[in-house]
């Protein structure tokens, strides 16, 4: 291996109990909300066909222009309990909320920038309300924050002169300051969510980004920060040059899901993903594919099955209302959850071979095994294959858990389980009580060769 002194600094998952939480969430919420929640990916008529958070690096809004959306911040709908009821009752267990987007407007009053919430009309801390609201949810909360920052005179792309070096030095002093005031004026938040570290600038900053994980560790014991804060000595980011994960889990699912589970490498993940293809502020026009309910279902069902979570996106409009389709979305996911979240909540890679009608997941230290069924195979037999010396003890209707279903053993260590037509087209549940657990001897899935 190459000698790295500020490479990935731990070899395996983390065995702590925060990270053991956060393992088992299943399902969260991500929240993009900004300035750029103001004009909503259209400008003077014309519309933005990127990212609507990314509006101001389109040419058809002046940046002076899109700067000054600050005096124009005043979202009199916002009611961080109702957001927080909405995740509540899609069954979120953890929240990434935007404190500071590229664009460097802070959701919270900073001391160490004009351009916050304190200097808009609004006048008042977002954040704080959104963590307290979320909290009494019982919803844990992550904060996102984008290194870069386009609003601070002092960054810099890349640092080609003296001059940058001597700005992006007082940059560097800000982000430091501005991290320690989240970890302190938010003392609850369980982990911060960087974005904005590809910039040539940053990834050259190994031994500032590790001195500054450190310190944000020390400062709050148990911090998840993920795979894309800091680079290795080499500017390597996500993994660092020995091919080991930098940070707690992978942050690189960023609207994909590993396919099977040699993609994870062992690491613990998150799936972040858009509700259209690739919007993740309020984009009033919403065009293209708009994911549906069953297919987002099916999505944190693939998720947990590899030993993820899946994290859905929601950008509240400029006023601080949560538009209704978003809305009907959180709802008719919270239907299905409420029926089947045992399913979902500390679940991992249950260590099966996967089979066609949809997705193994297997409760964290139990011989619980659930089939979560998104294709009925039209024998209406769903096959289940075993590893050696494992037998199913009872199979059952996750909804109806006093019905046990029909086990028909077709060779060793291969079944059918047999169930009766159903009416609805959602998917469902079987839960099967194994003789141990599933998968190798631990349960959990062995490092990627
Ligand atoms: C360079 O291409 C990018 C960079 C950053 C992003 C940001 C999005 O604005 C959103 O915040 C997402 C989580 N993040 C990766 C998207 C595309």
């Amino acid at each position: 291996t190459i000698p790295l002194k500020h490479g990935a600094h731990r070899i395996d998952k983390r065995t702590d109990s925060v990270m053991a939480k956060w393992r088992g969430y299943g399902l969260g919420q991500f929240i993009h909300w900004g300035l750029y929640a103001i004009p909503g990916g259209e400008w003077n008529g014309k519309t933005y066909n990127g990212a609507a958070e990314w509006i101001r690096s389109w040419n058809g809004i002046p940046k002076s222009t899109y700067d000054s959306l600050i005096y124009k911040f005043n979202p009199t709908k916002f009611n961080p309990e109702s957001w927080a009821k909405t995740a509540k009752q899609m069954g979120a267990k953890y929240v990434t909320i935007t404190t500071k987007h590229h664009d460097g407007f802070c959701l919270w009053p900073s001391k160490y920038t004009k351009y916050t919430v304190a200097n808009s009309p609004y006048k008042k801390d977002i954040i704080g309300p959104l963590v307290n609201a979320y909290n009494k949810e019982g919803i844990d909360v992550i904060l996102y924050f984008s290194i870069m920052d386009w609003n601070q005179p002092g960054w810099r792309y890349e640092i080609k002169t003296k001059e940058d070096s001597i700005a992006f030095e007082g940059f560097k002093k800000f982000t430091r300051n501005q991290l320690l005031e989240l970890l302190n004026k938010y003392p609850t938040a369980k982990g911060l969510w960087f974005d904005g570290t590809w910039d040539k600038s940053w990834v050259k900053q190994a031994a500032f980004a590790d001195e500054l994980e450190k310190e944000m560790r020390a400062l709050r014991p148990g911090l998840i920060i993920g795979s894309r804060f800091r680079p290795d000595d080499f500017g390597k980011r996500h993994n660092d040059s020995n091919g080991r994960l930098m940070g707690d889990y992978e942050q690189g699912w960023e609207r994909k899901i590993p396919n099977k589970i040699e993609d994870v490498h062992g690491n613990d993940w998150d799936c972040v993903m858009t509700v259209p293809e690739n919007q993740w502020g309020y984009n009033k026009a919403w065009n293209g594919h708009i994911k549906t309910v069953n297919e987002l279902i099916e999505m944190t069902a693939k998720c947990v099955s590899l030993g993820g979570n899946f994290v859905l996106n929601f950008g509240p409009k400029g006023d601080g209302s949560i538009r209704k389709e978003e809305i009907d979305l959180a709802a008719g996911i919270g239907n299905w959850m409420r029926v089947n979240n045992e399913a979902i909540y500390n679940c991992q890679y249950a260590g099966l071979e996967k089979q066609d009608w949809g997705y193994f997941t297997g409760k964290t230290g139990s011989n619980k095994v659930y089939m979560i069924i998104f294709n009925v195979p039209v024998s209406g037999a769903f096959r289940v294959k075993l590893p050696a010396k494992t037998s199913i003890t009872t199979a059952s209707l996750l909804e109806q858990p006093n019905t046990t279903l029909k086990v028909e053993e077709i060779s060793e260590n291969q079944y059918f389980i047999h169930t009766s037509a159903r009416a609805d087209n959602k998917p469902f549940v079987i839960v099967l009580d194994l003789n141990k657990k599933a998968g190798n001897a631990s349960g959990t899935y062995e490092k990627a060769k």
